[in-house]
């Protein structure tokens, strides 16, 4: 029987961004498989953030085109309804929770707020469903109730995650959304990333500089530099027997172990 051919739930397709002058992403194509997980690596400034903030629209691409969940998303949205629509077919999970979360908020208000948004669920049916997103992403009700700054790194990371996972995207964009954690926090968060995408099908857009982490949740991985993609190919592959001398040198300089985000690292986020 002839294998099915699944349509790509997100694809990127000649992809270039200018800023004046200089050129951030230089003909990027990529293509996402609905339930896949596609990692961009690449040391910082390679333009790995730009394409993201390019998915969710808040960078217009200079040329090329995006297509999320079979539409076209690379001219901005016309209405507030076709706003709502794409932050419901595409979410993302910056690095620092705490400055995407509202300090006046506890969790728990914070994904029923999203779950108003998009979804037409009831009150008492939102109620449940904050239940099961805190229990998918390990939170407890207390840490629900909690303000985010009772709350540790990884559990605020949670919370970023639920609340992406709300408003039920098909694509959930993760930029270096773990770099911050302690590497124990870290393999949980990962853990809980690979169980989310087992349970709902989500498609994962991972970028992070950290080929360990990459490891651990990608099937294929993009490599980029300079703006533009070097190499590409099954994680394993790019990971084991890396073919561009630039993936080799990014090989080379993996983290070791207790490894922390230098502070400026962590100010640009
Ligand atoms: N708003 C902007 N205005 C001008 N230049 C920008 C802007 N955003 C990004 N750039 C430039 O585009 C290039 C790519 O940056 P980008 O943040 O996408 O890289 P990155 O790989 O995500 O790096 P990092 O991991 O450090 O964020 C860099 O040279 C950056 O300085």
């Amino acid at each position: 029987m002839a294998e099915q051919i699944k349509e790509p739930i997100l694809e990127l397709a000649g992809l270039r961004k200018t800023f004046g002058e200089a050129v951030a992403v230089d003909d990027v194509s990529l293509t996402l498989p609905p339930a896949g997980a596609v990692a961009i690596v690449g040391e910082s400034g390679s333009g790995k953030t730009t394409v993201a903030r390019m998915i969710v629209g808040l960078e217009r691409p200079t040329a090329g085109r995006i297509t999320a969940c079979g539409r076209d998303r690379s001219a901005p949205p016309r209405s507030a309804r076709e706003r709502r629509r794409r932050g419901g077919e595409v979410q993302i999970v910056f690095q620092d929770p705490y400055s995407s979360l509202d300090p006046r908020q506890s969790p728990g208000a914070a994904v029923e707020e999203i779950l108003r948004l998009h979804t037409s669920l009831s009150a008492p049916r939102r109620r449940e469903r904050v239940a099961e997103l805190a229990d998918l992403v390990g939170l407890s009700d207390r840490h629900m109730a909690a303000l985010p700054s009772a709350l540790s790194g990884g559990q605020r990371q949670r919370v970023a995650i639920a609340r992406a996972l709300a408003a039920e995207p098909r694509i959930l964009i993760l930029d270096e959304s773990v770099a911050a954690l302690d590497v124990s926090i870290q393999a949980q968060v990962l853990n809980v990333l690979a169980d989310v995408r087992e349970r709902t099908g989500v498609a994962y857009l991972f970028i992070s500089h950290d080929l360990a982490v990459v490891r651990q949740i990608a099937d294929d991985i993009v490599v980029m530099r300079h703006g533009s993609i070097v190499e590409r190919g099954p994680a394993a592959r790019v990971l084991d027997e890396p073919g561009h001398p630039y993936t080799r040198l990014l090989r080379a300089s993996v983290p070791r172990p207790g490894w922390r985000p230098t502070r400026k690292e962590q100010e640009k986020a």
